[in-house]
């Protein structure tokens, strides 16, 4: 699960991205966070993954208070989180199987568990048969699959996605949708910051709207 208490992120140049910022999700829900260009969504990500800090208040996540975590823990935070980005980030000179076996290796699983996970997470998100391919070689929807099976390859308990289908056309988003709805119906939590609001209503699925770093709306599936 994942819980922000009364959580304001200030950056070093003054700027208020998030302002007493209060939500919990529980382990298994999915989620959307939409607003504006600014509103605070990639910082929110960027602190569940400790890849910013709020400046006051505390982020919960997996049952781990994030606020006392040194450092050295931060590898083993992230092993419990699947990070999807916008621009994927793969590896271009590697083969879609290295790029998904990367957080694996890093980890130091032996090779044949690799092999196993690798396949299982390609299977998942339809990709199996192109597992020697360069990323290059791949459209741009199936390049954003490689980036899911990689950020669940290790199982994680939560999934996060920021824009995940932002250079993607109408069919190709839905699809990458449901691949993230999929993932929750076997129990993963999902939080997904997305500015498409059609689809995001079209999911039926919990949604935060931010506002200049601030909660607007909390609207679930059932609310009028
Ligand atoms: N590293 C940073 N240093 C200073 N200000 C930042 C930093 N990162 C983000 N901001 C500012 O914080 C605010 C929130 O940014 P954030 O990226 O979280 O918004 P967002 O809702 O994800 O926007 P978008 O939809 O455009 O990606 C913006 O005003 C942005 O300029």
């Amino acid at each position: 699960m994942i819980r922000f208490d009364q959580v304001t992120k200030r950056y070093p140049s003054g700027h208020e991205a998030l302002q007493s910022l209060s939500f919990e999700l529980a382990a298994g829900e999915m989620a959307f966070i939409t607003g504006h260009s600014g509103a605070g969504k990639s910082t929110l990500l960027k602190l569940i993954g400790l890849i910013e800090r709020p400046t006051r208040g505390h982020v919960t996540v997996n049952g781990h208070n994030l606020h006392g975590m040194r450092a050295r823990g931060i590898p083993q935070h992230r092993r419990g989180i699947g990070m999807v980005f916008q621009d994927h980030r793969l590896l271009m000179d590697r083969s879609v199987y290295d790029n998904v076996a990367l957080p694996l290796i890093i980890a130091g699983l032996p090779r044949d568990e690799v092999g196993k996970r690798v396949r299982a997470s390609l299977d998942k998100v339809g990709l199996l048969d192109r597992e020697r391919a360069a990323p290059v070689t791949l459209s741009t929807g199936e390049q954003q699959r490689v980036g899911i099976a990689r950020a669940i390859v290790a199982k994680p308990a939560v999934l996060i996605a920021d824009e995940p289908t932002g250079n993607l056309d109408p069919q190709l988003s839905a699809e990458i949708m449901q691949l993230f709805a999929d993932f929750q119906q076997v129990g993963t939590t999902v939080l997904i910051a997305s500015h498409d609001l059609p689809l995001v209503k079209r999911m039926g699925k919990r949604v935060l709207v931010l506002d200049h770093g601030r909660l607007l709306d909390d609207w679930r599936p059932g609310d009028p």
